[in-house]
């Protein structure tokens, strides 16, 4: 709790310095403590309703994004009342005391970010199919497509438009059981049942559902008996018509080391991709994330957000970073918001960005690179290429591992290496190249092979 008072404290102090005195102290000066934390909501006390729906309506957004500046992870602020927190205590609940709005309450049993809606998921040529898809399945579950199996690349929208189905569907009819779940969540939950041995609430929790959202599924790879679980549970969920929604960031047929009766049924419904925005979509996802983070489309003008499109054409989520850095940037320095203001607040990331498009020097791992091709039968170049077939994911793999053992360079430079790869697909490799080292014997003995091949002392 100590944190998140000094979370609210650090937000305070920046409001202090962006709004006026008058209003900064009518609004925000009588608000004292955090009055608890709970299901991802920092709960703050206005001195009365009149207050409180001022913030609302007014300054909520700006909180949050000052919240969002702070905190990795996804918080939100929520105004209650004196009486409404007063209840709260009533209810002499000790650790978890549930929020007032019981649908709230509701949502975040299921794992959902209420503020993934389709409201504010912006459409454009390389969404349509999926959303269009997400709307029906949400309007209609287990009717129109089940499986919906959603991939793309990082950070284009797939847990959003996931998010969305969850939301939507709730909304529709808040009887239904939605859950919301990532991979790596289900391999822990499906690990410490094993461990207990008892499979009861990890079953309740999975099969007793009207829709199951699972995100990034290519985490599954190599869990052999995790995914003997999860096909258990897909072919139950599907026998008794629930709906189902995986999302990963490859097509079913290119996912590594899954089984394949798995795969081939998350082929069964309707597979949708995503894919990079064009300009005109950035610009027009940026004003929709400037209309919500501060209720103000005009606040910076379009030569401007054409401006930060241009630079981040890869990425939703890098797109969404470098606005509210521009945002928080000016608003909390009170700065103009202009094109060197704007290239002052994203300089970091500018020149982080060029750094990861320089050309790579390959010359130091030009030899391991090809040892390993040679030994896997391929050539360097698909080796360092996007190409997902199997046997040339796994040898890129072997490739980041031997790289790392021998010379260990950062995530990021590997990553360079291996064209551009970021470095979270990078670690992730390595991890895998480490879990077949230690359960399969001939992986085993093939990457030691490798490390003398490639100089290993
Ligand atoms: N079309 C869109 N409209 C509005 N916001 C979007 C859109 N696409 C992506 N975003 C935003 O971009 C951010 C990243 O999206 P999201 O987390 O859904 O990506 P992802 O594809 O699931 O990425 P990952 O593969 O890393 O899990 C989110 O804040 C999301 O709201």
């Amino acid at each position: 709790m100590d944190n998140f008072e000094q979370i609210w404290n650090k937000v305070k102090s920046t409001l202090q310095l962006t709004f006026d005195e008058d209003i900064y102290n009518q609004h925000f000066a009588v608000i004292d403590n955090v009055f608890k934390v709970s299901n991802n909501y920092i709960y703050l006390i206005a001195p009365n309703s009149y207050i409180k729906n001022k913030i609302d309506n007014f300054y909520l957004n700006r909180l949050n994004y000052l919240l969002n500046e702070l905190v990795e992870e996804q918080y939100l602020f929520k105004i209650i009342t004196k009486e409404q927190a007063a209840l709260e205590l009533k209810k002499e609940t000790k650790y978890e005391i549930n929020t007032p709005e019981e649908d709230i309450e509701n949502k975040y049993k299921t794992g959902l970010n209420p503020t993934y809606t389709f409201d504010n998921f912006v459409v454009g040529p390389s969404n349509r199919l999926a959303y269009t898809s997400a709307t029906k399945v949400a309007d209609q579950p287990a009717t129109f497509a089940n499986p919906l199996y959603i991939f793309g690349h990082v950070g284009l929208g797939k847990t959003h438009l996931m998010q969305c189905i969850g939301n939507f569907a709730l909304d529709n009819n808040p009887n239904q059981k939605v859950l919301y779940v990532k991979t790596d969540q289900f391999i822990e939950d499906f690990g410490n049942a094993a461990q207990q041995r008892s499979f009861e609430d990890f079953s309740k929790k999975y099969e007793d559902i009207d829709i199951l959202l699972v995100d990034d599924i290519q985490f599954l790879s190599g869990k052999t008996k995790t995914q003997l679980e999860f096909f258990k549970i897909f072919e139950k969920l599907k026998d008794n018509n629930k709906q189902i929604v995986i999302t990963s960031d490859r097509p079913a047929s290119e996912l590594f080391d899954i089984m394949a009766r798995l795969t081939s049924r998350f082929e069964w419904g309707l597979t949708v991709d995503i894919n990079k925005p064009s300009l005109e979509h950035r610009i027009l996802i940026l004003k929709k994330k400037l209309n919500i983070e501060t209720s103000d489309p005009n606040l910076i003008t379009d030569d401007i957000l054409e401006y930060i499109a241009q630079l981040f054409d890869n990425n939703v989520r890098e797109l969404e970073g470098a606005l509210k850095r521009v945002l928080f940037y000016c608003t909390a320095f009170n700065y103009e918001f202009n094109i060197e203001n704007t290239q002052e607040a994203l300089k970091n990331l500018i020149n982080s960005k060029k750094a990861s498009t320089q050309t790579v020097d390959r010359t130091n791992y030009t030899n391991i690179l090809d040892i390993v091709s040679n030994y896997y039968n391929i050539n360097t170049t698909d080796l360092l290429s996007k190409k997902r077939q199997k046997k040339y994911v796994f040898a890129r793999q072997v490739g980041m591992y031997i790289i790392k053992e021998l010379f260990d360079p950062t995530y990021k430079k590997i990553g360079q290496i291996f064209n551009g790869r970021d470095h979270s697909t990078v670690i992730y490799s390595i991890e895998q190249i480490s879990n077949y080292i230690q359960t399969d014997e001939s992986i085993k003995n093939d990457i030691e092979k490798l490390l003398i091949k490639c100089g290993k002392k």
